[in-house]
């Protein structure tokens, strides 16, 4: 169940009442390693290798599961879909009922890595739902709207969250949302930056509207992902801190 304007290619998805995840644990899927079937349900992890339903018929070499997590309206599914369609969802907002995935395979140092990305509802009555999806997700971007101060105060509730549900070892990401709303915005970027800071997470401000740092911000979890599982003994540790550093760029260019 999902949000009723989501536009072409959806992956899945799965009402509240859904099954919850298998007992699969958080590692990582191989090549091989997977049982075979159909596009992976909602409690199964993606499979390696084979054409993906959702991602448009991609092979890949290796998949994740990444988790957006946040409050209601922070913009969750307007970055999943400026991620995985180029698109925005402009117009009345529709808040995701239960929870939602999407499939993108991307192309990280000539490996084809395979996200499935579950778009979870913020709303409080869908929490139970989230939690029991948690335990599965190798990667979690955790969202505030930067216009949007409750959503802000509330990231420290979410990470008490995470905590509790999510693996240890988890990837986590914070990003700001809507930064192309200059007029508006009521959390500056030092907010976010010393936030993050305290919490030792990468941090990033972001528009799903403009797609400023959105291919960004997954990529960074592709690669921290990729080497995490793949990393040859000799290979440089990826330093997903310094890579977003390098590479993200200011809401100064993001002017509507
Ligand atoms: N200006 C601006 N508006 C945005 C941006 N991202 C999302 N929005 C708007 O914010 C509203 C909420 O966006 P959603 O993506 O549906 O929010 P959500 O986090 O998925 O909300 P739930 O599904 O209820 O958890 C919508 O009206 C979007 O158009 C952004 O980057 N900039
Ligand atoms: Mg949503």
């Amino acid at each position: 169940m999902s949000r009723k304007k989501t536009p072409k290619s959806k992956g899945g998805s799965a009402p509240a009442t859904s099954a919850l995840p298998a007992t699969h644990g958080s590692q990582p899927v191989r090549p091989g390693t997977a049982r075979p079937g159909p596009e992976a349900p909602p409690n199964r992890p993606p499979q390696p290798g084979r054409s993906s339903l959702g991602g448009g018929g991609d092979f890949y070499d290796v998949a994740f599961k990444v988790m957006l997590v946040g409050d209601s309206g922070v913009g969750k599914t307007c970055l999943l879909v400026r991620f995985k369609d180029g698109a925005f969802l402009a117009g009345t907002f529709i808040s995701t009922v239960g929870i939602d995935f999407r499939n993108k395979v991307l192309d990280v140092d000539g490996m084809k890595v395979k996200l499935q990305i579950w778009d979870t509802a913020g709303q409080e009555r869908f929490r139970s739902v989230t939690h029991a999806y948690y335990r599965d997700a190798h990667a979690l971007l955790l969202l505030y709207d930067v216009t949007n101060k409750a959503s802000f105060d509330s990231i420290q509730a979410w990470l008490t969250e995470i905590q509790e549900y999510a693996q240890h070892d988890v990837v986590l990401m914070l990003l700001g949302n809507k930064v192309d709303s200059a007029q508006e915005r009521v959390v500056k970027r030092e907010d976010g930056e010393k936030l993050a800071k305290e919490y030792g997470l990468p941090f990033m401000e972001t528009s799903a509207k403009m797609g400023l740092n959105v291919d960004l911000a997954f990529m960074a979890i592709a690669k921290e992902l990729k080497q995490r599982c793949m990393k040859a003994p000799s290979e440089p540790r990826f330093q997903l801190h310094d890579y977003i550093k390098r590479e993200g760029r200011g809401a100064s260019c993001c002017k509507p």
